[in-house]
C-alpha cells in the first residue's frame, strides 16, 4: 500500500516534505558520495522553494554540494523560456542559494540540440545515473505525472520498458515537444514521492485513490511500485477522497 501524508496547510506540507527529502538524503549520503535525485516542475518547484530554500530550520541542513539534480521531465524550450522546468527550478531555487560555494551540481538537457528532440531525449537517458535516490513528482489534474499522459496517444510512453528517457510529442498539455522519463527509471529509483495540492486536484485524486483508475499514470505507478511511494497531499485536495489511509 502506498503512503500517504496528508496536510491541513500549505506551510505545514511544505515542512514535512523538506524534513522527509533530508532524510533521504542522509540515508543516500550513507553510502554514497552523491544525493541523486531527479524532479518534476509545475507546481513543484514552489514548494521546494519554500522547504529548502526558505524554511529556516531545514535549509542549513541542506548538503546543496552532494546533490546530483536531474529532472523527471522537460520541456523542449530554451532553458530561460518562462516553460522551461530547469528555468523555474534555476529562479526559485538555484538563483537564491547566495554563497556559491554550495551549490548542486544540475544538469539539465542540451538544448543545443533543440528541434532534435529524439536526440535530446536519447542523450539525457544516458546521462542519467541508472539509480536515483529519490523521484519528486508531480501530478496534473488528468492524472500525468513526469510527461507520461493518460489516453491511447500516449500509451508508447507508458509500455516503454528499454529507453529510459523519451520525447513526448502531441502533449496535452503545452508546450507539445517534451522528454520525460519512462518506468524503468521509476521501477530502479529508491523512493518515488509525489506532491498534489489544491482544488484542482479533487476528482482525480478521486479517481487515482478510489476508483484506482490504472488507465491514469499516477494511478498505475501507485499499483506497481506502491511500498515505496509516498504522497504529500493537502487537505484541500484530498477532500473527495473517501479510502483511509
Ligand atoms: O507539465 C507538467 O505538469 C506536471 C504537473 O504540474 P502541476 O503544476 O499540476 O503540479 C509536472 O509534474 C510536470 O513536471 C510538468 O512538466
Amino acid at each position: 500500500m502506498v503512503t500517504v501524508n496528508k496536510f491541513s496547510s500549505s506551510d505545514k506540507l511544505a515542512h514535512e516534505l523538506g524534513e522527509y527529502i533530508i532524510s533521504k538524503q542522509e540515508i543516500a549520503l550513507e553510502h554514497s558520495m552523491f544525493f541523486q535525485i531527479a524532479i518534476s516542475g509545475g507546481s513543484l518547484t514552489k514548494v521546494l522553494q519554500k522547504c529548502l530554500i526558505d524554511d529556516p530550520e531545514l535549509a542549513p541542513k541542506v548538503k546543496w554540494t552532494q546533490w546530483k539534480v536531474f529532472f523527471v521531465d522537460e520541456r523542449c524550450v530554451p532553458l530561460d523560456d518562462p516553460d522551461s522546468n530547469y528555468g523555474a527550478f534555476k529562479s526559485l531555487v538555484l538563483d537564491r542559494l547566495t554563497n556559491n560555494g554550495t551549490r548542486p551540481s544540475v544538469h539539465p538537457i542540451n538544448v543545443k540540440l533543440l528541434g532534435q528532440n529524439e536526440a535530446i531525449a536519447k542523450e539525457y537517458g544516458e546521462l542519467m545515473p541508472k539509480e536515483f535516490h529519490l523521484l519528486l513528482l508531480g501530478c496534473g489534474p488528468d492524472g500525468h505525472t513526469c510527461s507520461l499522459f493518460p489516453g491511447e496517444k500516449h500509451r508508447y510512453l507508458i509500455n516503454e520498458t528499454e529507453r529510459r528517457v523519451m520525447w513526448c510529442h502531441d502533449s496535452p498539455k503545452p508546450p507539445s515537444d517534451r522528454v520525460t522519463v519512462t518506468l524503468p527509471v521509476l521501477a530502479d529509483a529508491d523512493f518515488i514521492t509525489f506532491v498534489a495540492e489544491g482544488a484542482s486536484k479533487q476528482d482525480i485524486m478521486q479517481e487515482i485513490f478510489d476508483t484506482k483508475n490504472i488507465k491514469l499514470p499516477c494511478a498505475l505507478i501507485n499499483n506497481k511500485f506502491d511500498k515505496k511511494v509516498t504522497w504529500f497531499v493537502n487537505d484541500e485536495a484530498f477532500t473527495k477522497v473517501k479510502s483511509t489511509f
